[in-house]
């Protein structure tokens, strides 16, 4: 049974529709992500699943529960991360971990959330004395204090350095590998792409699809380049000739062979059949920037 469920949400700020018409239901367990443009309504999305927006219309279930009717029993039971800078300078780790985890019915252990979000040795260094990498890995201990059964995590690595990014990334596989589950909302590919089990790519205020990265990347053609370098020549019409392959050319010393589904492999067992080694090979593949282009006809950035 799904812990989320989104049908046909829809919310204006005046004239403004900042949701359209979204749906979308998240699985127990899952790292679901919701990417999109500056202004798609992402964020309005998940405050409304959070009880501090009012939709227009729709219908919202978080654990079975109504958003706005039950907003003080999923405050228990859903963690927020907070936006960067809400903590008062001077209170120091363990201070701010012992307040949040005051407001909770079960509330996690302290020095073992320190410990996971690699803290135990901040516990007594005020708020303005963390690093940027730092302050996100407390507010995501915030979000965690309270033993959520869904931890919403919004922006989670804007403004981080690319090896903080990948550390948080590896900390929020470990959150869900103790069975907390994930909404996370993103703009960056490279984080939805490596973290989320589905994502629902969301633009202007509408859902233009929702699947695994990899059924994402899949909806965009799937033809590869594969590009070499041979150590011997070549007989180009057979190469040409093989299953999957469907165009070779040549540029200087190399040869670039297009084509899709198993092209890679029906090329490599060619060439060693041959005795021909691939020097300098690269494969160029769609990615998730190319699916979100198909999707939405535009970049995300
Ligand atoms: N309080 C508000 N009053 C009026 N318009 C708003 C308000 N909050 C958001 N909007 C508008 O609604 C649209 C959706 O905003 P929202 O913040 O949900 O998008 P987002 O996808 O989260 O974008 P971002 O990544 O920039 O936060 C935007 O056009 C935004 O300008």
């Amino acid at each position: 049974m799904p812990v989320i469920e989104v049908e046909r949400l829809h919310k204006r700020y005046g004239g403004k529709i900042a949701v359209d018409d979204v749906s979308f239901s998240v699985e127990r367990g899952e790292i679901f992500g919701i990417l999109g443009p500056n202004g798609a309504g992402k964020t309005t999305t998940v405050e409304c699943l959070e009880g501090l927006r009012v939709a227009d219309g729709g219908t919202l279930s978080v654990l079975g529960l109504d958003p706005r009717e039950d907003r003080h029993e999923l405050r228990q039971r859903v963690g927020i991360q907070l936006q960067e800078s809400q903590l008062p300078d001077r209170l120091r780790v363990r201070e701010a971990i012992d307040l949040y985890a005051s407001f909770y019915r079960e509330p996690a252990d302290p020095e073992k959330l320190l410990a996971t979000l690699g803290l135990a040795d901040k516990r007594d260094t005020a708020y303005k004395n963390l690093s940027g990498g730092q302050k996100q890995r407390l507010s995501i201990a915030l979000a965690l204090v309270g033993s959520p059964e869904i931890a919403v995590l919004d922006e989670l690595t804007t403004g981080l350095d690319p090896q903080a990014r990948r550390d948080t990334w590896e900390l929020i596989e470990a959150v869900r590998d103790q069975g907390v589950t994930i909404l996370l909302v993103t703009h960056f590919m490279e984080e939805a792409e490596r973290l989320c089990d589905r994502i629902a790519v969301i633009d202007s205020g509408r859902v233009a699809a929702i699947d695994t990265p990899a059924g994402l990347v899949g909806r965009v053609d799937d033809e590869q380049r594969i590009r070499f370098r041979p150590s011997a020549p070549v007989d180009l019409a057979r190469l040409k000739a093989l299953p999957d392959v469907l165009k070779v050319e040549r540029r200087g010393g190399q040869l670039v062979v297009t084509g899709r589904g198993n092209a890679l492999h029906t090329v490599t067992s060619f060439l060693a059949r041959n005795q021909v080694i691939a020097g300098e090979l690269r494969v160029d593949q769609a990615n998730l920037d190319d699916a979100f282009v198909a999707l939405t006809g535009r970049k995300l950035d």
